[in-house]
């Protein structure tokens, strides 16, 4: 028999659900605890993780991770190359165009298609230092004089579509989480084998890379070490006292293992991929469709950075960071009304209640971030685009920000809040 299930879609009643406690008797996510099982993801990494204690352990090291300076400049750097990279691809196939007999047809840009290898590309980048064929492979898609694609586009591409099947997967387990139907039943010991053959091989070219970048940084004194994306940080965690000063009991943290690492750099890629790209995409079709909107953000960004090649990343990262209010409205009003992940499962751990409601141990507590953040009782004209929500407090008094629910909060709110931010307004300031 399925389990109950409580969907909550008034901000009144999430408290509970988003609290800092770890007393909470909602911590778990409810999502397929069989197949996790089976694939041990419920023990690494973070957003998949059931056990408080690891979960601690590997939170505190992300966290530390994620909000890291160095790595966030390095977002910063990453998006200007990939963005030079991408005009290029645009400005060929726009002379490729004027060249063929359609002299007036239009060049399109699919944005959604673009953004979804600009921000994979991004995410291979920053992650591992893996340089990523995304784009290349979609513009020789694209592009007419068909040039044969090399072997590292093929390598990438076959490793992109690992990661796309792998998301699948965790799709594929949460809407079926039963072991037996998944192991015994056709179609679906089909789509269970072929997953696992993949999670398979991901696993080990995640292993290979990890365990070449130990090698590489083996013997080299901290300080000397060139590249600061996620993996290095992660593998150099234990050796950076920063850590250390930034914890009140000051004891030196165990360095993760290859599995844990890989355990993490796997849900990096279903959290803040799909996530950062879908939020990208949406802001872009805002804009567009209000161009005042538009004008003011343009406005904003002409005058925080007039000329990009004067500034220096520190001061690209700090303004991004700081000075952009703006933008951060338009954001947020995005993702108020674009909200994705929509929803927030977890389950109950204890019996507890809820506004007066019995919620039995085993439940499962739906929070309905959706429908909070187009609450009629909360947000004027909630189905209206209007940033300005989130200057003034004077006209718009409901806007508080504790009523939106994007990155969740508390205990398990989302640890890539400020990478995610950082990537898409770096995209946006390059873009218009
Ligand atoms: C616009 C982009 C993003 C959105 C809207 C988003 C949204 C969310 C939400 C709603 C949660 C659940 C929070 C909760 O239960 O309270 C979450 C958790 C998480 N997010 Fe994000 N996210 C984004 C980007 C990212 C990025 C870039 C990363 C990593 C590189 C990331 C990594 C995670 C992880 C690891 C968790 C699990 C945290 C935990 O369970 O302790 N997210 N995110």
């Amino acid at each position: 028999m399925r389990e109950r299930q409580i969907w909550l879609c008034n901000p009144s009643l999430v408290d509970k659900i988003f609290t800092n406690s770890t007393k909470t008797n909602f911590f778990r996510r409810s999502l397929s605890t069989q197949g996790f099982e089976e694939l041990g993801i419920d023990k690494v990494g973070i957003a998949f993780n059931r056990d408080l204690k690891s979960w601690r352990y590997n939170r505190r090291i992300l966290s530390y991770t994620l909000t890291n300076g160095r790595v966030l400049k390095e977002s910063i750097k990453i998006v200007k190359k990939l963005f030079e990279e991408i005009e290029g691809y645009w400005i060929t196939l726009n002379n490729e165009n004027n060249l063929s007999d359609k002299i007036n047809e239009e060049f399109i840009v699919d944005l959604s298609q673009w953004t979804r290898r600009f921000m994979t590309d991004l995410a291979l980048n920053l992650n591992f230092s893996e340089h990523a064929f995304s784009m290349a492979s979609y513009f020789n898609l694209l592009s007419k004089s068909k040039n044969q694609q090399s072997q590292e586009i093929i390598e990438s591409e076959k490793f992109l579509k690992s990661l796309t099947i792998w998301v699948q997967n965790i799709i594929f387990l949460m809407f079926c989480p039963s072991s037996f139907i998944r192991h015994y039943i056709p179609p679906f010991s089909y789509f269970q084998l072929k997953f696992q053959a993949n999670y398979d091989w991901l696993t080990s070219a995640f292993s290979k890379i990890i365990q070449k970048r130990m090698k590489e940084i083996e013997n080299v004194p901290l300080d000397k070490i060139q590249t600061h994306d996620i993996l290095t940080t992660l593998l150099t965690v234990n050796i950076d006292q920063d850590l250390e000063k930034n914890y009140r009991f000051g004891e030196k943290i165990r360095p993760m293992d290859e599995t844990e690492i890989a355990g993490v750099l796997l849900e990096f890629f279903v959290a803040g991929v799909e996530t950062v790209l879908t939020t990208t995409c949406f802001a872009i079709y805002y804009i567009c469709k209000h161009p005042l909107a538009k004008q003011k953000l343009i406005n904003e960004f002409d005058s925080e950075f007039p000329d990009l090649s004067l500034l220096n990343d520190k001061l690209i990262y700090e303004k991004l960071l700081n000075n952009l209010p703006y933008c951060d409205a338009i954001l947020k009003e995005t993702n108020r009304l674009g909200t994705n992940p929509p929803i927030n499962p977890r389950e109950a751990s204890n019996r507890d209640e809820i506004d007066g409601h019995i919620i039995s141990k085993g439940s499962i507590v739906v929070t309905c971030t959706d429908a909070i953040h187009l609450h009629k009782d909360y947000w004027e004209k909630p189905n209206e685009f209007i940033p300005e929500r989130f200057l003034s407090k004077e006209d718009y008094p409901l806007s508080a920000s504790q009523k939106l629910y994007t990155f969740g909060n508390g205990l398990r709110g989302c640890i890539g809040k400020q990478l995610a931010l950082i990537k898409i307004k770096a995209f946006l300031v390059l873009f218009l």
